[in-house]
């Protein structure tokens, strides 16, 4: 069975690529290539470059490749760059994923597993989230995924498309075998960052708020190792080649870790001391977000094996060495 994998050049997806791959699948890849690599896509996989915007593009994808479900990843995924710029994000993130689920069902897709994520919710008080929350996003990206997740539930009472939304957390760490990370240079996530200010890639980190109602000030988030989100993804897979119904499950470890700690915690495993500065609050963070993450295990037999923080910080930090590696070569 063939996957089409929007977004999967970028982080997650080559993520997920590789792992259909360890279990002997055949993904395919569209992306636009704004924000990934061609060379993250594996030998052998297809990669068609374009826009998932592209109806014609799309359609002619499904087809060649007989497609009977998609993993939906590609988007833009700033937060504060979709407060500056929220019609872009929307354009991006909502109005081509409607094209997206368009096409894909007039192509008889049936199955779509759809990258939502945590800031669905919004400033949720810090206590873990179910998925039962109320959703209000406080920030464009936020809402321009909701609206995805909408538009999913809404084509599939009207036309039969079951899918999963995995409303990931904040991921982070790279593979462990080395074959992919978060390779963007210009990335905002905190772990990569701190991982980049070790190297000397970046003169300092910035703390962005230290005035958060929150144990020690600064903002506290729910990690996740890329590599079972991946197999995160497997189990959605399976779950609706086995017949199963579309699911909204949130991807969490259930534990809060605040900026400072992670920051603690890659000074720890790097042994280098890097300089941090104490800056403002960054638009559209909310204070807290942890997950509540019992369904994903009852519903999909799901279990994490990488929850460990350090584990976490170690990969992304062998695989920014590896970038600077090879940069050099
Ligand atoms: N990284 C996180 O912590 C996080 C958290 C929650 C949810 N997510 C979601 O996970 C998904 C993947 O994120 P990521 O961290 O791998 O980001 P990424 O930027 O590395 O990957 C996104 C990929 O989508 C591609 N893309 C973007 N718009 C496209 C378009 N219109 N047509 C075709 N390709 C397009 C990009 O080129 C890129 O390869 C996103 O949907 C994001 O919203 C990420
Ligand atoms: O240089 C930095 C980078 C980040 N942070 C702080 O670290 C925390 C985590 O920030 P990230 O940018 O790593 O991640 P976000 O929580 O903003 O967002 C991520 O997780 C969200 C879900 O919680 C979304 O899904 C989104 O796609 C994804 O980028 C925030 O409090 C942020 O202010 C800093 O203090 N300094």
């Amino acid at each position: 069975m063939t996957v089409l994998v929007t977004g999967g050049a970028g982080y997650i997806g080559s993520h997920l690529v590789l792992a259909l791959l360890d279990r002997g699948e055949t993904p395919v890849v569209l992306d636009n290539l704004s924000t990934g690599f061609a060379w993250a896509v594996p030998a052998g996989v297809p990669l068609v470059t374009g826009d998932m915007g592209d109806a014609d593009l799309v359609a002619r994808t499904i087809a060649d490749h007989g497609i009977r479900e998609i993993v939906h990843f590609a988007a833009k995924i700033v937060v504060p760059d979709s407060v500056a710029d929220p019609l872009g994000y929307y354009l991006n993130n909502t109005s081509k994923s409607r094209t997206l689920i368009e096409t894909a069902i007039r192509g008889g897709v049936d199955r779509m597993i759809f990258s939502s994520t945590a800031a669905v919710y919004g400033d949720v008080s810090g206590d873990p989230v179910d998925e039962t929350a109320p959703t209000a996003p406080v920030s464009p990206y936020g809402r321009s995924k909701l609206m995805t997740e909408w538009m999913l539930a809404d084509a599939g009472v009207a036309h039969g498309l079951r899918s999963v939304a995995l409303r990931y957390f904040n991921v982070a760490g790279a593979d462990p075998a080395g074959r992919s990370g978060q390779s963007m240079q210009a990335a905002t996530h905190l772990i990569k960052v701190a991982a980049q200010a070790v190297l000397g890639q970046r003169p300092k980190l910035d703390v962005f708020g230290t005035d958060y109602p929150t144990r020690d000030g600064s903002c506290l988030r729910d990690y996740i190792h890329v590599s079972d989100l991946a197999d995160a993804h497997l189990a959605a897979l399976d779950h609706l080649r086995g017949g199963g119904g579309s699911l909204t499950l949130n991807c969490g470890y259930g534990q809060g870790t605040s900026v400072l700690e992670v920051i603690e915690v890659m000074k720890r495993v790097s042994g280098v001391d890097f300089p941090v500065a104490i800056s403002p609050r960054r638009p559209g963070d909310p204070a807290a977000i942890v997950a509540k993450a019992d369904r994903i295990r009852s519903e999909l037999g799901w279990s994490p094996k990488r929850d460990d923080l350090d584990g976490i910080v170690r990969s992304a930090l062998a695989w920014e060495r590896h970038l600077l590696t090879a940069k050099a070569a």
